[in-house]
């Protein structure tokens, strides 16, 4: 029993639950749910996917306390009942789509769901079923263990995110938005416990993210007039078009170290480093062009201190001896939290400063509102809690921003707490696997995943609000 009175149910499980637990992510890894684009998706695996949960959480599928509902054909909503209608609800998310993986270059097929030393193989087990299956995981064992949740909470599965979550997401977010809910926070992918991510910095770190850049698909055209490669005009649209890409990649955007959450996270880091970065790291004020350069040298921080510049699409050309008729490139830009669309566009005009050069907007959307993180913040407070019970060896909870865009970003209307988190240690190596190639999740990390949600439900049931200082009265 925990001191509001509640019984708290232990975080251990059987032999029997533990093999069950591990083999239901096989299961998941195995449906190639894969999002190719809006228009292209495996939508029978889609389907079976739903399917899946049905047969392997049928606890979670049978209990009177939980409405479940099908969103957009293929995502799931599901409405946890608490008993306590005066607490407000929250949020778990995640998503089952997957980006595509070929055969080559992995260790394993990548939909085999493979168990091999220690670790199961596949696309998916880390972007993102292993959340999808956690989360259900541990309110199956919950209810099996006749849990009743006091606090209602929502579980919203995407079937779309890696194609933009226009269809799930945005349809669930709308849908609650019109039955009036107000969540207290949310909780989706987006950042992890980082291990032997910084050179010198060898104890693992807890980063929960409290915003997410926003994003611009910029496409850059230029026209000319075609015609016989034997006499060439002076300036190709080909050549136009280099020189434009060349200065926007040559010519990063302004380096916002300084402003929003990452400055809050290099202090709370900064007496973990040995000397001479720890003295640095505590002196801001005198070494923060130091720093913010420091931060330029590796793609990962400099995604942090920057919106980034990533030229993805080229073409042009059409024949060997034609002068091509025009060059388009698409660039993708990853907008920092302290800048705006308006802003990054503006910027990129007067790099680009060649009237030949079209501008078209393919699709933008504004960096994510900072979420706070202060004592007061029922959703951070929370997760470091949890974090610290789940995890002792993890000393240091920080806040940060999530470099690449999640579902969350459709929940703006129904929450000012958004947080991004997975309970799963990463290194550099599993960062590169995230859509890439050789994605695993280690049998322990997957089983500590499934415990800390475990562990969440139950503390936001007992959560207390902090009492506030006399002057906040
Ligand atoms: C000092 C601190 C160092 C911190 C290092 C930060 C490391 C970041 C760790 C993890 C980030 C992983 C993010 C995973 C989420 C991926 C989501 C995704 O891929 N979304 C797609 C959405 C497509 S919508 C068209 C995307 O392209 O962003
Ligand atoms: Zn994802
Ligand atoms: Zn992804």
């Amino acid at each position: 029993t925990d001191p509001s009175g509640a019984s708290r149910i232990p975080p251990q499980f059987s032999e029997e639950e533990r093999v069950a637990v591990k083999e239901a992510l096989k299961g998941a890894i195995q449906i190639p749910t894969v999002s190719f684009s809006h228009e292209k998706s495996n939508t029978t695996a889609l389907a079976e996917f739903g399917e899946y949960i049905r047969k392997v959480f049928p606890t979670v599928f049978h209990s009177s306390l939980i409405q479940h509902e099908v969103v957009a054909n293929y995502s799931h909503l599901f409405t946890v009942q608490g008993s306590d209608s005066s607490l407000q609800p929250y949020m778990l998310m995640a998503h089952f789509d997957v980006v595509p993986a070929s055969e080559e270059g992995w260790e394993v097929p990548p939909f085999s769901g493979l168990e091999r030393d220690g670790f199961i193989h596949g696309r998916g087990t880390l972007d993102n079923k292993n959340s999808v299956m956690a989360i259900l995981q541990a309110l199956e064992l919950l209810l099996i263990r006749n849990y009743r949740p006091r606090r209602s909470f929502f579980i919203a599965l995407g079937h779309d995110e890696e194609v933009s979550g226009t269809k799930g997401a945005r349809t669930i977010s709308a849908l609650l938005q019109a039955r009036g809910v107000r969540l207290a926070f949310l909780v989706d992918e987006g950042s992890f416990i980082l291990e032997d991510f910084i050179p010198n910095l060898k104890k693992p770190f807890a980063m929960i993210s409290v915003s997410e850049k926003g994003a611009l698909d910029l496409m850059l055209r230029v026209d000319m007039t075609p015609g016989h490669s034997s006499a060439p005009p002076k300036e190709t649209s080909i050549g136009i078009l280099s020189a434009a890409v060349s200065r926007l990649e040559q010519t990063p955007m302004p380096n916002m170290f300084g402003s929003g959450p990452m400055k809050k996270a290099l202090k709370l880091l900064a007496n973990e480093f040995p000397f001479p970065a720890n003295l640095v790291l505590n002196n801001l004020w005198l070494f923060r062009p130091l720093v913010s350069r420091l931060m330029e040298r590796n793609p990962v921080t400099n995604a942090l201190v920057r919106t980034t510049t990533a030229v993805t699409i080229f073409n042009a050309g059409v024949k060997v001896n034609v002068i091509p008729p025009f060059a388009q490139a698409t660039i993708n830009f990853r907008i920092h939290p302290s800048q705006t669309v308006h802003e990054v566009l503006e910027l990129v005009k007067n790099i680009v400063a060649d009237d030949r050069v079209q501008l078209h907007v393919l699709r933008s959307f504004e960096p994510l509102p900072i979420s706070p993180s202060d004592a007061q913040a029922m959703g951070y407070q929370l997760l470091q809690q949890t974090i610290q019970s789940v995890f002792p060896e993890v000393n240091i909870v920080v806040p940060g921003i999530c470099i690449a865009n999640t579902d969350s970003r459709h929940y703006t209307n129904i929450t000012n707490g958004i947080y991004l988190f997975n309970p799963v240690f990463l290194n550099s190596q599993g960062f590169s696997s995230i859509h890439g190639i050789n994605e695993k999740i280690s049998v322990q990390n997957y089983e500590n995943q499934v415990k800390f949600i475990f562990e969440l439900i139950q503390n936001a049931d007992t959560y207390k609000e902090p009492v506030p200082h006399l002057h906040e009265l």
